[in-house]
C-alpha cells in the first residue's frame, strides 16, 4: 500500500478552492487523503434538471421521501484508455424529467444494442466530487443530528472511480473528508460529539482498520435481530487534522492489491461510520467504497484475487437485492443475504436515508450495463432501445457453438460434448419415448433438471444456433454461414419471444448478449422460470414425420410452453457458461 500513500498527511492541509488548473488532473492513482475546510462551492448548474434554487428544493423534498436515490457518475477518460478516445463514450445524458430524473442511454459502439436508464442525477466527466457532494449528500447531514441514518456508497465496476469519489486525491477531496467537515463545522459551538469507525468486510469477515493489525470484528446479533460489530472501536474526533491523522492509517490498512484492471484495486468493502450524538439523540453517517464488481474474464484474476471477487461480487449482489427491495417498498428486505447487508441493516431501510452513487467507466459498455442494472431493478429502468436502423445495424458474428463446446470441454464434459454434436444430426432430437422422464412426478423432474440441462442446453442450442433459425419466418432462404447471428427484430420468428411485455429487443439477441451471472434483466424480472417442460406431442410427431424439416420448422412445430421453457431454459444455460 506505500504506493497509495507518499507523503505524511499530518501536516498537508487542502483548501476546497477550485483548484486552477485541470479539474481533473489524469495522475494514475490518487489516493491522497486531503484535508479540508467546509464545502463553500456552490453546485454548478450542468446536467441537472433540479438545479435551480426552485427545482434544487424539489430534489432535496425527493430526496427526503425516497429512502434511495440512484444517482449516475461518470469517469472521465484515463490517459492509459487514450487508445478508447476515438470511440465516443458508451453512456450520455439524453434527457431530464420534471420530477428530478434524467434519462440516460447506454450504447454499444459494437453491436449498436442500446438501453435507457432513468436515475435520480447524473454526475459527468466536468463534474466535480464536490457538487455530488453539494447536490446528493449534504442533505442528509442535517438529519443525522435529528438521529436520522444515512448511507452514501460508491458502487460500480473495478476501476469506475468509486474510491476517487469517496476518499477524493490531494486536489480534489472525496466525499468522506467533506462530510467529514461539514459535519465537524455544524458541532462547533454545540455539545454534539463525533466519533469514527473504520472498517472493512473482506471475504465476508469484518476487521477494524483503525486497530493496530486490523483486528477482526465479531459480528453478533443484538436483540432486535441487527448485526452489531461487537469490540469496533470509536474514535473521537475534534478537528480535521484528528480525522485526517486517524483515517490515513486506516486506509493504509484496507486491503487493496494489483489487478488485471486496476493498478490498485479495492479488494474489500471499506464503511467509514460518523457517529454524531448529544445527550439524547445518535445518529449515522456511513460512507462506503465498495469494492468493485469484476468480470473475471477480463480480470484474469486466479487464486486468491478470484476468491476474493467471487466473495465480492456475492456480496454486491445481496446489496442489490436489498435496495431493490427498499426502492419497491417490498416487507421483506433480505439483509440476511450477506455480512455487509446484515451490518447496514441499521442505516438501509426504515427511517434512514440512502444515496447510491452508481460508477462508471465511460469506455465498458458490458459494466455499464451491469452497474445500471442495479438501477434497473430498482425501478429505474425506461425502456431498451429500438435497435438502430436495419442498415446500420452491424451483422455479429457470435461462434457460439464453438464457445459452448469449449466451455464443456473445460469442464471434463466430453460427453456432453459428443451429445451435442450427436444432436447436429437431423436424428438428434428427442423421440417420444426419450420423453418418457416427463411422467415422473415434478419435483423428480426438478431434482434431475440439473442433470438434463447439458442435454436441453445442447437441444436448445440446436434450434436457435441452426443457421436455419436466424431466416425470418416469410423467407426461409438459410444464411451463408450458421454462425452469423443478425440483430434486426425481424429475423427473429415471433413465437420465440418470452417477455410479452417486452417486445422492443428481440429475444434472440437478448439471448447473446453478455448475461452477467447476477445481473437482473427486465426479462428475468418478468419471466419466472418456467420449470415444467410438457410433453409435445404434436410436435415430436412432426418431427418424426418430416425429418429434414428445418430447425425453425421443427421449432414452430413445438407447443409454446415448450417453446419458451426451452428460451428459458436456454438462457439459464448460457448464464452457467458464463459464470
Ligand atoms: N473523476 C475522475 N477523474 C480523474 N480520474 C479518475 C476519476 N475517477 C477515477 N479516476 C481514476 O481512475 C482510476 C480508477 O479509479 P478508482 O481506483 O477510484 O476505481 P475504483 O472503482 O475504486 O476501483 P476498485 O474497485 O478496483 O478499487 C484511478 O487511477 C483514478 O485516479
Amino acid at each position: 500500500n506505500s504506493n497509495r500513500f507518499p507523503g505524511s498527511f499530518a501536516t498537508v492541509t487542502v483548501l476546497l478552492a477550485p483548484p486552477k488548473g485541470p479539474r481533473h488532473p489524469t495522475h494514475p492513482k490518487p489516493r491522497l487523503i486531503p484535508i479540508c475546510s467546509p464545502p463553500s462551492t456552490p453546485p454548478r448548474p450542468v446536467h441537472r434538471v433540479n438545479l435551480s434554487p426552485m427545482a434544487s428544493a424539489a430534489s432535496s423534498s425527493s430526496s427526503s421521501s425516497q429512502p434511495v436515490r440512484v444517482v449516475l457518475r461518470v469517469r472521465p477518460l484515463l490517459p492509459s484508455e487514450a487508445s478508447s478516445a476515438a470511440v465516443p463514450p458508451c453512456v450520455c445524458l439524453i434527457g431530464d424529467h420534471p420530477g428530478g430524473e434524467v434519462t440516460v442511454q447506454l450504447k454499444d459502439q459494437h453491436t449498436s444494442r442500446s438501453e435507457c436508464y432513468k436515475v435520480d442525477a447524473y454526475f459527468g466527466k466536468e463534474d466535480r466530487v464536490s457538487d455530488v457532494f453539494d447536490q446528493e449528500v449534504s442533505a442528509l447531514i442535517p438529519g443525522i443530528f435529528e438521529g436520522i441514518n444515512a448511507t452514501v456508497f460508491a458502487y460500480g465496476a473495478t476501476g469506475s472511480g468509486k474510491t476517487y469519489t469517496m476518499q477524493g486525491s490531494e486536489d480534489l477531496p472525496g466525499l468522506i473528508p467533506l462530510s467529514v467537515a461539514t459535519i465537524l463545522a455544524r458541532c462547533t459551538g454545540t455539545w454534539c460529539s463525533v466519533e469514527i469507525s473504520y472498517y472493512e468486510v473482506y471475504m465476508e469477515r469484518c476487521y477494524d482498520l483503525l486497530e493496530p493489525k486490523a483486528k477482526e470484528i465479531m459480528a453478533l446479533d443484538d436483540k432486535f435481530g441487527n448485526l452489531q460489530l461487537k469490540g469496533l472501536a470509536w474514535v473521537p474526533v475534534r478537528s480535521m487534522e484528528e480525522f485526517q491523522e486517524v483515517y490515513s492509517i486506516g486506509v493504509q490498512r484496507r486491503k487493496a492489491a494489483h489487478t488485471g484492471l486496476n493498478d490498485v484495486s479495492s479488494r474489500s468493502h471499506a464503511v467509514l461510520s460518523i457517529r454524531v450524538s448529544n445527550d439524547t439523540v445518535k445518529g449515522k453517517l456511513n460512507l462506503i467504497d465498495l469494492a468493485g464488481n469484476e468480470d473475471n474474464r477480463r480480470a484474469c484474476n486466479e487464486g486468491i484475487r478470484l476468491q476474493e471477487s467471487s466473495k465480492i461480487n456475492s456480496s454486491l449482489f445481496a446489496l442489490s437485492n436489498v435496495i431493490s427491495a427498499l426502492k419497491k417498498n417490498e416487507s421483506r428486505v433480505p439483509y440476511r443475504e450477506s455480512r455487509l447487508t446484515r451490518i447496514l441493516q441499521d442505516s438501509l431501510g426504515g427511517n434512514s436515508r440512502a444515496v447510491m452513487i452508481a460508477c462508471l467507466n465511460p469506455v465498458v459498455y458490458q459494466e455499464a450495463v451491469h452497474t445500471l442494472s442495479m438501477a434497473a431493478r430498482s425501478g429505474h429502468m425506461v425502456t431498451n432501445m429500438a435497435s438502430a436502423s436495419k442498415e446500420h445495424t452491424p451483422k455479429v458474428k457470435v461462434d457460439m457453438e464453438a464457445k459452448l463446446q469449449l466451455w464443456l470441454e473445460s469442464r471434463g464434459k466430453t460427453k456432453s460434448t459428443q451429445r451435442m454434436n450427436g444432436l447436429l444430426s437431423p436424428t438428434g432430437w428427442r423421440t417420444p419415448s426419450s420423453m418418457s422422464h416427463m411422467k415422473q412426478p415434478l419435483s423428480a423432474r426438478v431434482s434431475g433438471r440439473a442433470k438434463a440441462m447439458d442435454q436441453d442446453g445442447a437441444k436448445i442450442k440446436k434450434v436457435l444456433f441452426d443457421s436455419a433459425v436466424h431466416t425470418t419466418a416469410e423467407n426461409t432462404t438459410r444464411p451463408s454461414s450458421r454462425d452469423e447471428v443478425k440483430t434486426t427484430k425481424k429475423e427473429v420468428p415471433p413465437s420465440l419471444t418470452p417477455c410479452k411485455e417486452d417486445k422492443s429487443e428481440s429475444p434472440l439477441r437478448k439471448a447473446l448478449s453478455p448475461i452477467p451471472s447476477n445481473m437482473m434483466t427486465p426479462c428475468n424480472v418478468n419471466c419466472p422460470p418456467s420449470l415444467e417442460l410438457k410433453t409435445p406431442i404434436g410436435a415430436c410427431h412432426i418431427v418424426e414425420k418430416n425429418p429434414d424439416g428445418t430447425p425453425l420448422d421443427k421449432f414452430n412445430a413445438l407447443g409454446s410452453n415448450l417453446k419458451e421453457s426451452l428460451i428459458q431454459q436456454y438462457l439459464e444455460f448460457l448464464n452457467v457458461a458464463n459464470k
